[in-house]
């Protein structure tokens, strides 16, 4: 199965600004990369990486610096699957899930109405990104055919706010649970939840 792995080179991850500079978001973006590829690898999957600028990496890339909707909807065809590279939970298991979901189009919601991943068997789908994307894919995909959901913890987390580095910290086990890590980040426990702490020297 084809997989495009969206990832944008250039200033990733801004909403992560408070925690992390610049470069450590760089960084960050890249190792949440680096799960995803793996993870689709496992699964049997031939992933692709759709970048906004060149970039170094061991996995065919393209680069297309059209917007995101544009870029995925230029490289989208039948048998083809999107999975964002935001998604360090994935495991083999949680990918293999997307591709035995039955469906004509097959969505993976995230939180916040986004689509994390998607999977097209049919060749008119087309993707409509942010602002809700999920409604607006599970519309114009009923009016294609069938509508496939998958309800996953691992593929519904997209790391986008602090907030959500805890969701790391506990589930993670790959290279971007590493890097929070070895940037001296750690999990504290608070009144009701677990909250994410980092050292002083950031180390
Ligand atoms: N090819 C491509 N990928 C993109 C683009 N915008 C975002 N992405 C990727 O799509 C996925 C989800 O996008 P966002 O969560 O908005 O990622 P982001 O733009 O780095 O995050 P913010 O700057 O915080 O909005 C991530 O894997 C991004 O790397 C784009 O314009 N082109
Ligand atoms: C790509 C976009 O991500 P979000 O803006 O929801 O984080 C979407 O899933 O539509």
């Amino acid at each position: 199965m084809r997989v495009v792995v969206p990832f944008a080179t250039v200033d990733p991850k801004t909403r992560l600004s408070g925690p992390l500079d610049p470069e450590e978001r760089r960084e960050f973006s890249r190792a949440m990369l680096g799960d995803v590829l793996e993870s689709v690898r496992e699964a049997g999957g031939e992933p692709e990486v759709l970048a906004t600028a060149p970039l170094d990496v061991d996995t065919p890339a393209t680069v297309d610096d059209r917007p995101l909707t544009e870029a995925v909807n230029a490289a989208l065809e039948p048998e083809t699957a999107v999975v964002m590279a935001d998604l360090p939970l994935l495991t083999a298991e949680t990918i293999e899930g997307l591709f035995e979901t039955p469906g004509d189009v097959v969505l993976a919601p995230g939180r916040g109405g986004g689509t994390n991943a998607l999977l097209s068997r049919e060749p008119e789908f087309r993707v409509d990104y942010h602002g809700g994307s999920f409604l607006k894919h599970r519309a114009s995909a009923s009016e294609i055919g069938s509508v496939g959901v998958v309800d996953s913890h691992r593929l519904a987390t997209d790391i986008d706010e602090p907030a959500d580095l805890v969701e790391v910290l506990i589930h993670g086990e790959g290279r971007a649970v590493q890097w929070l890590r070895e940037a001296g980040f750690s999990l504290v426990r608070t009144e009701s939840r677990l909250a994410v702490d980092r050292a002083p020297d950031g180390r």
